[in-house]
């Protein structure tokens, strides 16, 4: 990609396009983005995560993660379109312009690399990572089971052939503890939003419990207002609430390492669509869903600034 202007928004890319796209990306908007590799993957391919900022130094910050599971196309596609978004918002949309002359936003797009190379190669349903142990037959851990946070409960299993396997032990997997240093290093992370598809709903946690968090009334009047905004936009309704509640049991889940970690504002969208498409959901419908989500992440970027 030697600049982004010939880049599709609207279709579905491979990873070495979304790696490459990141670096026109970058070229074109170096006074405000710049490009961090926290780490490696498994297979060794770099951990990229783009950086938004005005300047100054250990700013507070908002972290965005797509694609932690590979199949979830629309998720990647939806974060390429909202770094874009970033960009054209700033310096017009007071929101996004105030937060970021005080703010920084870290965007990992392409959050487990080796998993979405694969659903290109090989398996479109691949959802793991491509990890193996010696000895053991079936491959990939659940990086959205590996963390810290009620590791191993309900909600995950310890079978590396399930889908929902939590690996041998917390933050085990380099596509985890790459984020995992970032944020404990950074140390002034102050929301997450973690973007999965699909059954279009918005989530906080717990995931591993049922028990409400400290400041569950604020986190469900925000999930809310965001699903309401998004809803003006095409009429999408969105499902909210806490991920045990509104959703199933899940343990060792991000949001829930994260809101653990003290980032109070933590979300999880499992973006459209209910379930005709599912995963394949048509690139007709990036756009329109990218659109809609912004409205709802930018409720509560809108929150957490002021928070
Ligand atoms: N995206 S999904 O189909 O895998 N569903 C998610 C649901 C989910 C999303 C966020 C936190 C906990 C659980 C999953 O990890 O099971
Ligand atoms: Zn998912």
């Amino acid at each position: 990609e030697r600049s982004t202007s010939s880049f599709s928004y609207s279709s579905y890319h491979t990873l070495e396009e979304i790696y490459s796209w990141i670096d026109s990306f970058v070229t074109e908007h170096a006074d405000l983005v710049s490009k961090i590799q926290i780490g490696h993957s498994f297979e060794n391919r770099p951990i990229l995560v783009l950086k938004f900022s005005t300047g100054g130094s250990e700013r507070q910050a908002i972290w965005i993660d797509t694609g932690i599971h590979s199949r979830e196309w629309i998720t990647h596609a939806t974060g390429i379109w909202t770094a874009k978004q970033i960009v054209s918002d700033y310096g017009k949309d007071y929101i996004l312009t105030s937060l970021l002359n005080t703010m920084d936003i870290f965007l990992e797009i392409v959050s487990n690399p080796d998993g979405f190379a694969f659903t290109h190669s090989m398996n479109r349903l691949w959802r793991k990572n491509k990890s193996n142990q010696p000895g053991i037959a079936c491959i990939g851990v659940d990086l959205n089971r590996n963390w810290r946070s009620g590791f191993g409960g309900n909600g995950s299993k310890d079978n590396p052939c399930s889908e929902t396997y939590h690996g041998p032990y917390p933050h085990s997997e380099p596509e985890v503890s790459a984020v995992a240093n970032f944020i404990t290093a950074h140390g002034n992370i102050k929301a997450l939003i973690s973007i999965h598809s699909y059954s279009q709903m918005l989530m906080y946690p717990y995931g591993h419990s049922l028990e409400p968090i400290s400041n569950q009334e604020e986190m469900y009047n925000l999930a809310k207002r965001a699903v309401q905004a998004l809803y003006e936009v095409h009429g999408i309704k969105y499902l909210y609430g806490s991920i045990s509640t509104t959703l199933y049991v899940a343990s060792g889940i991000t949001v829930d390492w994260a809101y653990d970690s003290g980032i109070k504002y933590s979300f999880s969208f499992e973006l459209r669509d209910t379930g005709r498409y599912g995963f394949l959901l048509p690139a007709t419908q990036i756009i329109p869903t990218a659109q809609e989500t912004w409205m709802a992440i930018r409720t509560i970027l809108k929150h957490t600034l002021r928070h």
